[in-house]
């Protein structure tokens, strides 16, 4: 295992030896000069053809006089202790032959290894391990100094030490002393030559290679135990020469060759190291030199070298060859780590500790690509459906128990003995049915009269006639008989309610009910007529309940038929060819706010099946619902308005109710319609009988187009017949949400049809607009507006009937 790399430059020192016995024999000049601790003056300008010196930096320049302990000391000792630390390492000495490499390396792998055996003893908290070996490089083969058999070794390539020389001797240091006779050995070994500039030139490239190991005491034989390792080289390479000047021959002129090729070589690494990428492709393996050398250059070791100059004017070329070659060094940089050699436990652990940190890392990366992400949202969305799910099956069930709980009281009420019975009530007796909506249809039947029952009381900036104009409606009484007491809200006040049919003897009705009627204080707006009707009220004026205002009515009625059987054989008169222009306006636009405002499939297909305005109430209705749509939209389309008290209904609410009811409509496809007619249909829609969700297509496509009429009137018919239209019964109930009404309300409306057998056809859409006023009821000022309209249209509607069924004859 290894820490994180520390990058550095190597150190470049340059020693200048002084001139030898021969050279000042030779009377020899020197030319050179260190001016200060980092630089070195090249001084004759004569030669160069320069007006200034040539000056070189280093990081540390030292003269003749500089021992070599002060060049260990200042440049080599920091670097060489790393061993001790775990930091492989290296010092080397280049420079042409005669210039004191051997000289300085002798002296610093002297003071360097003492200095280890001193911090090793300073050190006895860890138990530490130096070997000693010694190989040189002699014309271009590999010897062991530890070994006088002269074999030749051998490079290997390990691919996690990097090149080693296989099989080398190893020793391990005892002390100091030992250092010195194993020096004493390779000094012995090495291949020393006589040449001209050299007594003892040194033939060949020396690498003496302490290896330090060391570990914590206490840790020391434990299977957890860690140890560093690293290793010190101290380099001694041969002297670059001149053949001519060294006046070599024969095997001195081949050791030359083989030594300037090698350092040729190494000249070659240093230089492409120094140009940093610029550099090209390095082969190392150009020679042995550079291939064992190749960790210390640009591997995992800190390096310095020194540079040895020879200060004769005679070696002047060779000295500045040197120099370059110091220049390259100084730009080449190493990466060093400390060096940790673990016990198999300590490795196993690590590589535990390692394992968990990558499996952290891809869990990171995994969570945020783009695809774990879309999965996780996915899964969120899963779960909330399911939830969505859980709470539509409570609701479902919910629904279902309440419908049975209704049904359960309609059979104890003995109305019915059973439900069959409940069902052949509701259908019997067509003939009496209709013949009571003919006489309810009957043109000639004058039986009513138009009356304006409510004043209009219209803008004078009106433009629109009167039934999207904001309305200030008063109820039951004109402006000049109206003295507040009986208004449903201050409020709330009926503008205009045009063309609501009422009875002409209904001038003087019961008190309770009808108290304007009663004091007389009718308006006597519209011509001729003179019944204002006002519906129940509570004490502080507002509708105090269904059952008050429908008893109300009864009362109304009897009392109509005590008093009109004079009038019974009159008109129920309605104009049933006036189906205006205004009104096909406001169906079409009610189509469209139908479809914007998402409003039920059933509910549309009531009302577009019962208002068709064969009937003047209708366009009370008509108007009141496009009233009540725009008021819908209007709410809708304030994105962001905050909900007022109680009110529940919203855009994504009616969206999702709509939704919820198609896909009750289509699990009733089957039911209702046989194969035939299915297909009949899925043509006519234009959806393929192979396609899985054919039903849920079709019910999707039901009133999708509210502009078409024909597909209009198709969808009606398509709805009507799926929820029983015709039958009115549990499909209905299961639409509208019936359960959820008060069951007074289904109670009334049975009494009704059972007591006074009142065809239904004929009121059940007045009927169907008061159960829906209470559905969509809510405090907010144009659902109480509608409830109240429609309560009271259809309470005039409800009552002209129950007057007529009473008072007539066929009953
Ligand atoms: N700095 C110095 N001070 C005094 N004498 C020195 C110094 N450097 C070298 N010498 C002397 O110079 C001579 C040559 O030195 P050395 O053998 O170390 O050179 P070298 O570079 O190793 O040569 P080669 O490459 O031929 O082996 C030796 O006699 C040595 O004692």
């Amino acid at each position: 295992m290894m820490s994180a790399a520390r990058e550095e430059k190597i150190t470049v020192m340059v020693r200048l030896r002084p001139l030898n016995k021969k050279e000042i024999a030779a009377n020899e000049a020197t030319d050179w000069e260190c001016i200060n601790d980092t630089t070195i003056l090249y001084t004759n300008t004569l030669r160069q053809g320069l007006n200034i010196p040539s000056a070189y930096s280093f990081d540390r320049v030292y003269g003749g006089e500089c021992p070599t302990r002060k060049v260990y000391q200042d440049g080599a000792k920091e670097i060489s202790l790393s061993v001790v630390k775990g930091v492989n390492c290296s010092i080397f000495a280049y420079g042409q032959t005669s210039s004191g490499k051997t000289y300085t390396m002798t002296g610093i792998t002297e003071f360097a290894v003492a200095d280890i055996f001193d911090y090793i003893s300073q050190h006895e908290e860890r138990a530490f391990s130096v070997k000693f070996s010694a190989i040189e490089i002699y014309n271009e083969a590999i010897r062991d100094l530890l070994n006088s058999d002269g074999t030749s070794l051998r490079l290997h390539d390990d691919p996690e030490k990097g090149t080693v020389v296989e099989n080398a001797t190893e020793e391990t240091l005892r002390d100091y002393n030992h250092l010195k006779d194993l020096l004493s050995v390779c000094q012995a070994q090495r291949k020393i030559g006589e040449t001209s500039l050299n007594e003892r030139s040194s033939r060949s490239h020396q690498i003496i290679k302490l290896t330090v190991e060391s570990c914590a005491r206490e840790l020391l034989g434990k299977e957890n135990s860690t140890t560093l390792m690293a290793s010190v080289s101290f380099i001694d390479l041969a002297g670059s020469e001149r053949a001519s000047q060294a006046m070599s021959a024969g095997s001195r002129l081949k050791e030359g060759c083989h030594i300037n090729k090698s350092l040729l070589a190494l000249g070659t690494v240093i230089r492409k190291l120094s140009k940093g990428r610029q550099g090209g492709y390095i082969n190392y393996r150009d020679s042995k030199l550079t291939r064992i050398l190749q960790p210390c250059l640009a591997g995992n070791a800190r390096t310095a070298i020194i540079c040895t100059l020879s200060p004769a004017r005679s070696h002047v070329e060779l000295t500045k060859n040197t120099l370059l070659f110091a220049c390259s060094a100084k730009e080449v940089t190493t990466k060093a780590r400390i060096n940790v050699v673990m016990s198999d436990k300590a490795m196993l652990k690590q590589l535990q500790c390692e394992l968990a940190r990558l499996q952290t890392e891809l869990r990171n990366a995994a969570s945020n690509c783009d695809c774990a992400v879309m999965v996780r949202k996915k899964d969120v969305l899963i779960l909330k459906m399911e939830k969505q799910i859980q709470e539509l099956r409570k609701e479902r069930d919910l629904a279902l128990s309440r419908l049975e709980h209704v049904e359960a009281s309609k059979l104890e009420d003995g109305s019915v003995s059973d439900r069959s019975a409940y069902v052949r009530l509701h259908s019997e007796d067509d003939d009496l049915k209709e013949k009571l909506l003919r006489r309810l249809e009957d043109p000639s039947d004058e039986y009513y009269r138009e009356v304006e029952c409510i004043e209009i009381e219209e803008s004078a900036n009106d433009n629109h006639k009167n039934k999207r104009a904001e309305p200030k409606h008063v109820l039951g009484r004109s402006d000049d008989t109206n003295n507040g007491e009986t208004s449903v809200s201050q409020n709330v006040k009926l503008r205009r309610l045009n063309h609501i049919h009422t009875l002409p003897g209904t001038s003087t009705p019961h008190e309770s009910v009808f108290s304007d009627l009663e004091n007389g204080s009718m308006s006597s707006c519209g011509s001729g007529s003179t019944g204002v009707q006002s519906i129940p009220l509570g004490e502080e004026g507002s509708i105090t309940s269904i059952s008050t205002f429908f008893n109300g009515l009864m009362e109304v009625a009897e009392r109509q038929g005590q008093v009109s059987s004079a009038e019974d054989s009159g008109i129920m008169g309605r104009d049933l060819g006036h189906v205006d222009e205004d009104f096909e306006r406001q169906r079409k636009e009610i189509l469209v706010l139908w479809e914007t405002c998402n409003v039920s499939l059933v509910h549309r297909t009531y009302f577009y099946l019962l208002f068709t305005g064969d009937d003047e109430a209708d366009s009370i209705y008509i108007g009141v619902e496009l009233r009540r749509l725009l008021y819908m939209k209007d709410r809708f389309s304030k994105r962001h308005h905050a909900l007022d008290e109680g009110e529940t209904l919203t855009l994504a609410s009616s969206r999702k109710a709509l939704h919820k009811e198609r896909k009750m409509l289509s699990k009733l496809v089957r039911k209702r319609f046989s194969e035939e007619e299915r297909t009949r249909i899925y043509h006519k829609f234009g959806i393929s009988v192979n396609t899985k969700r054919r039903r849920l297509q079709l019910v999707n496509a039901l009133w999708s187009n509210p502009k078409d009429m024909s597909h209009v009137a198709e969808s009606a018919d398509v709805v009507a017949k799926l929820v029983s239209f015709t039958e009115q019964g549990r499909v209905m109930k299961e639409m509208f949400g019936l359960a959820f009404t008060p069951l007074s309300f289904l109670q009334l409306r049975d009494g009704i049809d059972n007591i006074t057998n009142v065809p239904r056809r004929g009121v059940q859409k007045h009927w169907y607009a008061m159960q829906n006023a209470d559905l969509w009821g809510s405090p907010t000022e144009g659902c109480v507006e509608y409830i109240v309209m429609v309560m009271l249209v259809a309470a005039n509607a409800v009552l002209k009937h129950t007057i007529y069924i009473v008072s007539s004859k066929e009953y």
